[in-house]
């Protein structure tokens, strides 16, 4: 069980993907709100928040050098470590699992392409996988969901009560995130998010409520949100800062 007072956690950021919905000329991340890369602005949160140790980026190879002129370099982050990305966004996390320094107690996984992650949640989830060993942060679905057959008929609707729309940073006990990660590359399972490769250990996950900005930049809307959500941020923080 991790060390309750301070525990060990490093943080994966993967940021290896291609950004094919964004539709962009060059790669979601490195597109810029408030003048900044979207990549250094989720980066910095990670960078300032004191329980954050180890912070390891998973970018495409080619992309190294672009990374490091406009993002690690003009931002002086200090903890973080490189890592070559994979096909898949699982295979991305994997790779950064193997890097992490294995003295590591808590390991959290959050999507670069979510740059309007507050500290709050990133201590609040660290506190409750002390606890529980496996959170994901969530927020409560706000559209009616159905499930649909493969004749795009719907199936069945399930109570929204029960359904949570997930969200990063998702926490674990480091080694159960890395036998769960182990277990799905044996067992050849691909799942879209960290937390179903963990559940599908028998292990339960606890959701951490978090907020509807911290939504994932995918497609050009969402750039559209998070440069007014961010912009929002900004003029608060100023307004707090005079008062
Ligand atoms: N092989 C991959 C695929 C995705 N990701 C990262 O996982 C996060 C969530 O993925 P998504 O939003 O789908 O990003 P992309 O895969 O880049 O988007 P798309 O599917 O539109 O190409 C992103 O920060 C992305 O960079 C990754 O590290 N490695
Ligand atoms: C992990 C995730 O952000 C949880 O909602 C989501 O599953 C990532 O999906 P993507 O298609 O790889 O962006």
């Amino acid at each position: 069980m991790a060390n309750m007072e301070k525990p060990l956690t490093s943080v994966i950021i993967p940021a290896a993907g291609m950004g094919r919905r964004m539709n962009a000329p060059i790669n979601k991340q490195y597109l810029t709100i408030h003048g900044k890369p979207i990549l250094a602005h989720t980066l910095e949160v990670f960078e300032k928040c004191p329980l954050i140790n180890e912070i390891v980026l998973v970018i495409n190879q080619e992309e190294f050098s672009i990374c490091k002129l406009q993002v690690l370099k003009p931002y002086c982050f200090t903890k973080i470590k490189l890592v070559r990305g994979g096909d898949t966004r699982q295979e991305s996390v994997f790779r950064g699992l193997k890097a992490i320094n294995p003295k590591t107690d808590i390991v959290m996984v959050h999507d670069g392409a979510r740059p309007v992650i507050q500290e709050s949640v990133i201590v609040r989830s660290i506190y409750e996988t002390v606890e529980h060993r496996a959170t994901t942060v969530g927020v409560a679905a706000k559209n009616t969901i159905k499930v649909i057959g493969e004749d795009g008929f719907v199936e069945h609707t399930p109570n929204r009560d029960y359904l949570v729309e997930i969200q990063t940073p998702q926490t674990f006990e480091y080694g159960l995130l890395k036998e769960a990660h182990e277990q799905a590359v044996l067992q050849g399972i691909e799942g879209t998010d960290d937390a179903f490769l963990v559940e599908r250990q028998n292990v339960p996950v606890k959701i951490v409520i978090g907020h509807y900005t911290n939504i994932k930049i995918t497609t050009p809307e969402d750039l559209i949100i998070a440069e007014s959500i961010i912009k929002r941020l900004i003029k608060n923080d100023k307004k707090i800062r005079k008062n």
